[in-house]
């Protein structure tokens, strides 16, 4: 297989980013976010999630947020939706997509969404069939397809059963998240290749957490397989509220700049994309967790 010559970014800075920070964001801040990814030309953006505010207090505001975002064409907003009542207040802000989230490990799966796998599927199963009726794209999110914190290492055959699944209710396209970025790059394939029993290969994504500093070469590692959908989170932004310890996604700004130097198209600019993370960061008071944004911005004040 042959390293594709286009990737498609999706950034999910300011939900998977924002959903764990300790300071409270401000609705404004997170649409001015929203606003500067789209104008370094990130294509797919993920803006929030319509879960309980109990759990995850940070996407509260989800409708204030979706509905003070002023759309640029072109550009597909979607947002996380793990059940009707989620979906039924996601529909009113129309979202290009919803995400339903499941895991490949049965302690996570009861951690984040207090459920089993087998119940988080027969919750889904009415949400994507709304979504598809209403004309809204369905992608499915897998958490933990390599480790997990409760249980360990996840098997890939665990990985292709929840593939599997969420081929059979409708899923469009799904995510293989190594939740707590514990993957090495032959992992990662194994999960990877395990989704491809049920998916084909545009419709397959890559969701890597930098915690082991793993996450750039589990994105090559998957480029090698011909994978060309990756989600990344501006300034590295994130962590799971119910995975202890786990750091954010891999920075877009790195991925952009790996890319870039192997002249794979994203159709990013990488100079406005560091702005965008300098934004969140300076909010959130500190550096980019993002290696090309501190270097660049280094080199921007000499
Ligand atoms: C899924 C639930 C809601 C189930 O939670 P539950 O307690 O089982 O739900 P319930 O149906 O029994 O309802 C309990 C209460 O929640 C309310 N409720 C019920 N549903 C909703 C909703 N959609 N929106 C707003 N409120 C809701 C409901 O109205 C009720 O309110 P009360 O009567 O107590 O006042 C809960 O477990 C939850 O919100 N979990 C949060 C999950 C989450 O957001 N996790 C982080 C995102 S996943 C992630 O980060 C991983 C990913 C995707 O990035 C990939 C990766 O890296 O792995």
């Amino acid at each position: 297989m042959s390293i594709p010559s286009r990737v498609r970014l999706i950034d999910v800075g300011p939900r998977d980013g924002l959903q764990n920070e300790k300071t409270p964001v401000p609705a404004a801040v997170k649409i001015e976010l929203v606003h500067r990814l789209q104008q370094a030309g990130l294509k797919e953006i993920e803006v929030t999630s319509y879960v309980s505010p109990k759990w995850v207090p940070q996407m509260a505001d989800n409708h204030e947020v979706m509905s003070g975002i002023t759309r640029q064409r072109g550009v597909a907003y979607s947002v996380l939706t793990p059940n009707l009542k989620g979906f039924e207040s996601a529909v009113l802000d129309r979202p290009d997509e919803i995400v339903v989230f499941g895991s490949a490990s049965e302690a996570f799966s009861q951690r984040n969404i207090n459920c089993s796998i087998a119940e988080s599927i027969e919750r889904f199963a009415p949400v994507v069939e709304a979504a598809l009726a209403a004309g809204i794209r369905v992608r499915g999110a897998m958490s933990c397809t390599v480790g997990c914190p409760y249980e360990g290492d996840i098997a890939p055959e665990r990985v292709a059963y929840l593939a599997g699944l969420l081929q059979g209710i409708g899923v469009q396209r799904v995510d293989v998240a190594d939740t707590i970025g514990v993957g090495t790059p032959r992992k990662v394939q194994k999960a990877l290749e395990a989704t491809l029993q049920h998916f084909g290969i545009d419709e397959v994504s890559g969701h890597f957490h930098d915690t082991y500093g793993q996450a750039l070469s589990n994105t090559l590692a998957a480029l090698e397989l011909g994978v060309w959908n990756f989600q990344s989170s501006v300034a590295g932004l994130g962590g799971c509220p119910y995975a202890k310890g786990a750091t954010g996604n891999v920075a877009t700004e790195d991925v952009v700049y790996m890319l870039q130097g192997m002249g794979i198209e994203t159709g990013i600019d990488l100079d406005l994309l560091i702005d965008a993370g300098a934004y969140i960061s300076d909010f959130l008071g500190r550096k980019p967790n993002s290696r090309v944004a501190v270097a660049l911005l280094t080199r921007r004040k000499h």
